[in-house]
């Protein structure tokens, strides 16, 4: 079924391990509570090439790997975002580009040539930055065991949060709508709730006052 209006696409970034699959499984439920048609998805997506770069990213690294998930990225899109945005469903991504300017960034690759790279791609109708206390995410990482080699680096948690709170105000600059929350004092159900009030039900655009929208503000670095 279609709605007649457009989907919005709500992207969820943060540090490895600080709660992104668990937030937007939570979101997905109390939007398709309230009656929204939601697709949950993940970058590096499902396909051939999201699953190759899943699977190679400790072989691949700085411009290479860049290249590669912005690739996977567009592909995304045309094939699977896009298509449902256009049929009015909600779009709930389990990375997006806010990854790519921090891990890229983390891997050596410069912050001109990430922005180069992606180019032309939808932007996100509301971007979330879920951060926390390093310590909180290496703890979860640990108990969880590392999956790839960003995460099993010890001092990645505190640079990869340090960016990410970087990486808010350069999404903003791009007029980028942005909430930021902080998993190491909130619950996802809470955090769910508060984007979830940021996407007003029935409209084609999210507008939140990011001051009351945001639960914490990023840790220091
Ligand atoms: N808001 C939260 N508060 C406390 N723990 C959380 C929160 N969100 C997730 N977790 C826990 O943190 C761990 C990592 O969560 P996960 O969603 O897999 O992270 P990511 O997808 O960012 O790697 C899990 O054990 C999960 O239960
Ligand atoms: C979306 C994206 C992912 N990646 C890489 C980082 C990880 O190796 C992998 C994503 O794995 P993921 O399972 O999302 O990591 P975590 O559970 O730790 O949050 O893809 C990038 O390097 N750049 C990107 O833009």
């Amino acid at each position: 079924m279609t709605t007649g209006r457009r989907g919005r696409l709500i992207t969820v970034d943060g540090p490895g391990g600080v709660g992104k699959s668990t937030t937007v499984a939570a979101l997905v439920h109390k939007l398709a509570d309230r009656g929204e048609q939601v697709h949950a998805t993940a970058e590096p997506s499902r396909s051939t090439l999201g699953q190759f770069i899943r699977e190679n990213a400790d072989d691949y690294s700085g411009a290479a790997l860049a290249c590669l998930v912005v690739a996977d990225r567009h592909h995304h899109l045309a094939h699977e975002v896009i298509p449902r945005l256009e049929s009015g469903i909600t779009v709930v991504s389990d990375r997006y580009l806010a990854s790519t300017l921090v891990v890229q960034a983390l891997d050596g690759v410069p912050q001109q040539y990430l922005l180069d790279l992606n180019a032309g791609i939808r932007m996100p109708d509301l971007a979330v930055i879920l951060n926390a206390d390093p310590h909180s995410i290496a703890a979860r990482i640990a108990a969880r065991g590392a999956t790839h080699r960003f995460n099993r680096t010890p001092d990645f948690p505190a640079r990869e949060s340090a960016l990410y709170a970087e990486v808010v105000a350069i999404l903003r600059g791009m007029g980028v709508p942005v909430i930021v929350a902080d998993t190491s004092t909130a619950p996802a159900g809470v955090i769910a709730e508060q984007i979830a009030a940021c996407v007003p039900a029935g409209l084609g655009s999210v507008a939140p006052d990011p001051e009351s929208a945001r639960t914490q503000g990023a840790p220091p670095s």
